[in-house]
């Protein structure tokens, strides 16, 4: 299950600059516990299902049909979103399957505009489902992209908790932690089989066949699937206590999405892409976080991007692939060294840089330091845009209108871009 590589804590919590984002829930009551396991996501070990499990319980669950939303605190739902009229046609943006708790359902049912048409890019198509060398498939770009622009949305096909839950009333005494997670995987994929079985053919269809690079550690074929190509909504979309505003979700509470297309975009160190999830169009958006050449493959990244290039291998890791981008054939300690120390420089430089903005030395070292993080690809992440908002003010004092211009702009992109996590 891919992190929310934008999301960093860090990001958030040490610029002052502009207003920190928030993610504001209501609060779900406490309630007493359930007889539930939960599986995280990451590398299990196929430890086999103990010989003396019984399987065969069957699997029971509450079914959410229309608007209805007086469930209990701990009640899972199994439901589609936006809820279809069968004497309607249907949503012509898609409806999602989804396993999710009841005061979520609400949630989403209360959120003002809800559900309203997904955001449409400028111009259709703007990316495409093609092979590609050692990847299996990929997106690419079939016309020149802007930073911060929209290159498609879509509504998610599943829409599941990141750490899914099932019950544990008949695991044998004496399990040992490892065939535990079996059971549940094994437990819990008779859930996403119903929910599977819940879809239309076309959008199961689709489910079915993206990739699964969880085969061979005992996860059923859905939550291999979901393992491998879910994206984390923990900004918007998670059960219990709301986060602090501006952080999100812990991933064990939060929730994640499947999607068509989306879920085809391959990993680099060095993302041009982002994705952020819609409450009111119940739809995820794919936009450029840099120029995009018609042609070029669409990448987002799965794990971290501020820790070496060894950290972030091993990280990718269950998804079963060595990654080869330029940031990782490249890697150096220097190159790791920028990664790690990334957020942190850039919030020193930040503060120094705005006591004193006419500062022409300070401002070469600005944009040397900018050169050196747009070739390590960092220029992807949020906290770039501080940078760029700083240069551009200090190019500005000086008088070197036209270099400011560039950055301006990058910043008015980013404004927009940060407006949607
Ligand atoms: C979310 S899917 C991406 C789409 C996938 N390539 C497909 O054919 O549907 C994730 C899987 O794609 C492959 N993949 C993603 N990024 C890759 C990369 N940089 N290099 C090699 N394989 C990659 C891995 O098999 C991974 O488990």
């Amino acid at each position: 299950m891919k992190r929310g590589f934008l999301n960093s804590s860090k990001a958030k919590a040490k610029l002052a600059l502009p207003e920190p984002l928030s993610a504001k829930e209501e609060t779900p009551k406490s309630n007493k516990e359930s007889p539930l396991g939960t599986l995280p996501f990451g590398k299990v070990k196929d430890a086999g299902i103990p010989d003396d499990y019984d399987g065969s319980s069957k699997f029971q669950c509450n079914e959410s049909h229309g608007r209805r939303t007086d469930y209990g605190p701990n009640e899972v739902v199994y439901t589609t979103i936006p809820s279809q009229d069968m004497s309607k046609p249907a949503d012509p943006d898609g409806h999602s399957e989804c396993v999710i708790s009841g005061l979520i359902k609400a949630k989403i049912f209360n959120t003002p505009g809800y559900p309203c048409a997904i955001p449409k890019p400028r111009r259709p198509n703007m990316c495409v489902i093609k092979p590609v060398a050692d990847m299996g498939l990929g997106v690419f770009a079939t016309c020149d992209i802007k930073v911060g622009e929209l290159i498609f949305s879509e509504r998610p096909l599943l829409v599941t908790r990141r750490a899914m839950a099932a019950p544990t009333a008949h695991i044998p005494r004496g399990c040992s932690p490892e065939k535990v997670k079996q059971i549940l995987m094994f437990e819990i994929e008779k859930g996403l089989q119903y929910a599977a079985s819940r879809m239309s053919d076309e959008r199961r269809t689709a489910l079915m066949a993206l990739a699964n690079s969880h085969k061979e550690d005992g996860s059923g074929p859905i939550l291999g699937i979901i393992r491998t190509n879910g994206f984390s909504i923990a900004s918007k979309l998670g059960d219990g206590p709301a986060p602090a505003p501006g952080q999100i979700y812990p991933p064990e509470r939060a929730y994640g999405a499947v999607c068509d297309l989306g879920s085809r975009i391959n990993h680099s160190c060095m993302p041009n892409v982002m994705s952020s999830f819609a409450l009111s169009s119940f739809s995820m958006q794919f936009t450029a976080l840099r120029e995009i050449k018609a042609g070029e493959q669409l990448f987002y990244c799965y794990g971290g991007m501020f820790q070496s290039a060894a950290d972030r291998q091993k990280e990718l890791a269950p998804y079963g692939f060595e990654c080869k981008c330029a940031a990782c054939v490249n890697a150096t300690p220097a190159r790791d060294k920028l990664r790690i120390e990334f957020e942190d420089r850039v919030t020193f430089l930040v503060r120094e840089g705005i006591r004193n903005t006419s500062d022409r030395n300070f401002l070469n070292r600005m944009l040397q330091y900018e050169k050196e993080v747009v070739a390590e690809g960092l220029d992807s992440q949020r906290i770039y845009r501080f940078m760029v908002a700083l240069i551009g003010t200090m190019q500005t004092t000086l008088g070197m209108h036209r270099e400011a211009k560039r950055y301006l702009e990058l910043e008015k992109a980013w404004k927009e871009i940060v407006k949607q996590l």
